[in-house]
């Protein structure tokens, strides 16, 4: 007899390719354990004519999978880790990461296009994206997008924005490379915390092992950092923090980006010992709260 795990994930199409990824690597290895999909629909996917900070923030992308975690309809759930909530149950941990895809953010055109429409705002889904594009192009407003990926192409395309600006991450896994008309260095658009990170969560306790060939330890480093960065800062998920660490050799560098009320209030780095990765986001951090 097989062990039986239960992988649960959004039912969007990024969402189970991402799990998938995490399939293919237990499959691989663990040919001992016989996997089972459950997709789930969750209250951020359903509503789609607010915006996030209205419906009450990322969260909502997470309750429906947490639930079923706790009661033990699935073992395992797979989430892009930047939308997960800086402030995790204990009952629930993150128990596996994966290896960081580009972290980078992108510019989408609409179908045909060589370049921005004058008068046309770019799209954007986050305050995060929405405060640093008005630092390079000042004269084009932006404007928010909700929805999946494919939806929010779909309205670019029909000629509602004059660009989108996404996740090269989702876009690359998507397969939609070949629309990306250009990447923003992580100096011009500081990511979100853990983007381009898959996060395996499960309940405490219990046996993970099958994930260590998914796992990556760089990715534990780094997310650490910037999230202890964005954690000490603010707690909730749609504020204007952005944050990216890397990893060289024994050291960790991060960056941090902090905003408020559509100012931009704070930019600063700091480095060092990779395994003090959760004290340099916090030191980061008190800088940040000296200048606020
Ligand atoms: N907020 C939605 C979301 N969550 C994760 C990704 C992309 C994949 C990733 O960043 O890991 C996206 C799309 C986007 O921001 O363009």
């Amino acid at each position: 007899m097989k062990r039986l795990i239960r992988i649960g994930s959004r039912d969007s199409k990024l969402a189970l390719i991402q799990t998938q990824m995490v399939i293919d690597s237990i499959e691989r290895h663990h040919p001992e354990i016989k996997i089972e999909l459950v997709k789930m629909k969750t209250t951020g996917d359903k509503i789609l004519d607010r915006t996030l900070e209205q419906i009450g923030g990322k969260g909502l992308f997470v309750k429906e999978l947490d639930e079923a975690l706790l009661s033990g309809a699935v073992d395992i759930t797979v989430h892009s880790y930047k939308d997960l909530p800086m402030i995790l149950s204990e009952q629930l941990p993150v128990v596996a990461l994966s290896k960081r895809a580009d972290p980078r953010d992108v510019l989408i055109l609409p179908e045909g296009a060589l370049e921005l429409t004058p008068g046309k705002p770019i799209g954007c889904a986050s305050k995060r994206r929405q405060l640093q594009l008005a630092a390079l192009f000042p004269e084009t407003p932006c404007k928010p997008v909700r929805g999946n990926v494919q939806t929010r192409l779909r309205k670019l395309d029909s000629g509602e924005y004059g660009a989108l600006v996404l996740a090269a991450a989702g876009v690359e896994r998507l397969g939609l490379q070949g629309r990306i008309s250009r990447y923003f260095s992580t100096d011009e658009i500081l990511p979100a915390a853990s983007q381009g990170i898959i996060a395996v969560q499960g309940r405490l306790g219990e046996d993970h092992s099958y994930l260590r060939e998914f796992n990556s330890v760089e990715s534990w480093f780094v997310s650490l950092a910037e999230r202890s960065f964005v954690k000490a800062l603010d707690g909730g998920c749609t504020a204007p923090v952005a944050a990216f660490a890397e990893v060289l050799d024994e050291d960790l560098s991060l960056k941090g980006f902090y905003y408020e009320e559509g100012k931009p209030i704070f930019l600063g780095s700091v480095s060092g010992m990779k395994e003090d990765a959760e004290l340099l986001g916090e030191r980061l951090s008190k800088e940040a709260k000296m200048v606020k």
